[in-house]
């Protein structure tokens, strides 16, 4: 499966433009780099224009041409993801197409960044969702919530041997993006496909560094910190192989992990 990430720069709150930077990697993912699957990062139509989402934020017109440019270009679209204004509120949602154009997956963000305002303007989702990619299982997570192991392991259970990452990741942090991505895969022994912005939004400066780690915690592919298209080829076999030589998943203590904690003077909680 071949596999392109699109780490591009992305205009403030100006959603024409970042559509037609989108298209044109697309065409080059699809064209030139002979893609199954191409990836966008987060909230790639605004940035992170929040304050500006009433004029800028996506209401229906986005998801058809998302569908329609997945099809034309015969390609897996992993749509990073959107600002999107849905049932009165905003949201920060990734939408999956296939080869067909038909939508397979809709996640939206579950854990809003605090530290960027996200749970000022957004409504955060309350649902994990994996789909399928070709034969295999996939799931999504967007950009803080890779912070958050339990998403990534849910995910794992449901069967995911590979999980998209589209984020807007800020440079200062670069250390963190890098250890989670590595961590994520490796604990949950699948391949992880995070894909960054790059470029000045708003008085965040983005780090890029996009990503792919194979289930043995390899970074099989990694940008800089300017805009570029970066493939790879991955053999999807693998995440079956590091699975039987290291049985993870059948090791697991779930019933241990379920009991309850003590609180500061010692009691069980409740
Ligand atoms: O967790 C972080 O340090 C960055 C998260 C972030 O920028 C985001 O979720 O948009």
């Amino acid at each position: 499966m071949r596999i392109s990430l699109v780490q591009m720069d992305i205009a403030w709150g100006d959603p024409k433009i970042n559509r037609q930077r989108a298209e044109d990697w697309i065409r080059r993912a699809a064209e030139r780099e002979q893609a199954d699957v191409v990836v966008l990062p987060e909230m790639w139509n605004t940035g992170y224009a929040l304050d500006r989402l009433e004029d800028c934020a996506d209401q229906g017109e986005l998801v058809e041409w998302m569908a329609s440019t997945a099809a034309r270009y015969r390609v897996h679209l992993v749509g990073g993801s959107i600002a999107e204004k849905k049932a009165n509120h905003f949201w920060n949602t990734a939408y999956i197409f296939d080869r067909d154009g038909k939508q397979v997956a809709r996640y939206s963000k579950v854990h809003l960044f605090r530290l960027m305002d996200e749970e000022k303007y957004l409504h955060a989702g309350d649902q994990r969702v994996s789909f399928s990619l070709e034969s295999h299982r996939a799931g999504v997570m967007i950009c803080y919530d890779i912070r958050f192991p339990e998403l990534a392991r849910s995910l794992a259970l449901d069967g995911a041997e590979i999980l998209f990452v589209p984020a807007e990741w800020p440079l200062p942090r670069l250390t963190h993006w890098r250890l989670l991505n590595q961590a994520r895969a490796v604990e949950n022994q699948l391949y992880l496909v995070a894909c960054n912005r790059v470029g000045v939004g708003g008085r965040d400066v983005f780090g890029g560094h996009s990503m792919v780690v194979d289930p043995w915690g390899e970074i099989l592919v990694e940008g800089g910190e300017e805009e570029e298209l970066l493939t790879v080829e991955i053999d999807l076999a693998e995440v079956a192989r590091i699975r039987r030589k290291i049985p993870v998943f059948e090791d697991r203590m779930p019933d241990v992990y379920r009991s309850l904690g003590r609180d500061r003077d010692g009691n069980k909680e409740s």
